[in-house]
């Protein structure tokens, strides 16, 4: 715990002066102020995380947590349990959706198993089970907060490891059959969202399966009566170690002065906690996509945060916020290689007809 207390205490807020003199530049380049809309934000926000106005961001990472989830036996999911260590493989194989969308922006995924309940052996995993699957929130609490603690502080420090590497930018995925249900318990347990709307279909669940999850996540949180005012909790009583992980990955992010892409619906409950933990935070995140899981856009409205991209998708894995790392080059590509309009002899706007 005083671990976790010391890297929050460690965050620090944005650099404003580098976000000026990052709008004193863009205000400059050869096109009317603002109309790049959002990447010109998301350079100001570059440049405010990083203290630098234009940073080098080539190296980029995507953390795939992979966990399970004991609620599983409650029949919650389309799919099996045993898919989440198949697709780990997949991943370390490099035949999975991340894998390809990765690879298109230049990234490296890198595979955790942070908690998945199998033994899983493979040259390139990062073995770091924490507890061989969460326990059923249905029943008892999913973790101890020990436990709970353990992982973040395991998301923590590969972020760290991959600083000491060079990696720049970080973006969050996971993969965990059940995890739909720990991240509708999370957002119903930190939020006044009533069950109905926060929880989703997941990889694909009938109407009758979709009551059937509602009736879960109730009995959860009525078992487990988290306190809404304890993100830790909350996290510890229907969280989930994949969950746990990403919190400490958008922490660790945070503390290192290193922009987090917040990939969907889980990657998103993992940053609710982050943000309810330490709200300076989400001044590190890039929200990727708007994930069609139904609950997601509450999250995100929780955090103040507006989508990059509305794809329709609902895969996880990270692949809404590889799909961001372009945005991410956009945007410093602009800093970096538009001409001024005192460089390419292009009029300023009519002084009088502007507001500024
Ligand atoms: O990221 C999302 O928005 C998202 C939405 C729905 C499902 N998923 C993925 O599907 C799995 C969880 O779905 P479920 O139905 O088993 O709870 C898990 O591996 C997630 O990566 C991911
Ligand atoms: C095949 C499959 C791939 C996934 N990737 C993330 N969640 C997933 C769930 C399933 C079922």
């Amino acid at each position: 715990m005083q671990e976790l207390n010391q890297i929050i205490q460690e965050i620090n807020p944005l650099k404003e002066e580098e976000i000026l003199k990052t709008l004193n530049h863009l205000n400059q380049l050869t096109k009317p102020p603002g109309s790049l809309g959002r990447l010109e934000d998301l350079a100001k926000q570059l440049s405010g995380i990083t203290e630098e106005l234009i940073p080098d961001l080539s190296k980029k990472a995507v953390v795939v947590m992979a966990g399970d989830h004991g609620v599983c036996e409650e029949g919650v999911s389309a799919f099996p349990q045993e898919v989440t260590p198949q697709m780990v493989y997949n991943f370390l194989d490099g035949g999975a959706a991340i894998n390809v969308l990765a690879r298109q922006a230049g990234a490296e995924v890198f595979c955790v198993d942070i908690g998945v309940k199998e033994p899983l052996q493979h040259p390139n995993l990062i073995s770091k089970k924490v507890k061989p699957g969460t326990n059923n929130m249905a029943k008892q609490a999913a973790m101890s907060k020990d436990e709970a603690i353990q992982a973040i502080l395991v998301g923590v420090q590969v972020v760290e490891d991959l600083v000491e590497k060079g990696y720049s930018v970080i973006a969050t995925g996971e993969m965990g059959i059940g995890n739909t249900t720990a991240s509708a318990a999370i957002l119903s347990a930190l939020t006044e969202i009533d069950i109905e709307h926060a929880v989703g279909r997941g990889t694909g669940i009938n109407d009758e399966q979709w009551k059937h999850k509602q009736r879960v996540i109730e009995q959860a949180l009525q078992m487990n009566q988290p306190d809404r005012k304890d993100a830790l909790d909350v996290l510890t009583k229907v969280g989930g170690l994949e969950i746990a992980g990403m919190v400490g990955v958008i922490l660790g992010a945070a503390k290192f002065r290193v922009p987090v892409i917040i990939d969907g619906f889980i990657s998103s409950s993992a940053a609710l906690i982050a943000y309810n933990l330490c709200s300076t935070s989400v001044q590190y995140m890039i929200p990727s996509h708007l994930s069609q899981e139904q609950g997601h856009q509450f999250m995100l409205q929780e955090m103040g945060l507006t989508p990059m991209l509305y794809l329709d998708m609902r895969l996880g894995e990270g692949t809404g916020a590889a799909l961001c790392f372009q945005l991410v080059d956009a945007a410093l590509n602009i800093m970096s290689e538009m001409a001024t309009f005192q460089s390419a002899g292009v009029s300023g706007a009519n002084e009088e007809m502007t507001n500024s």
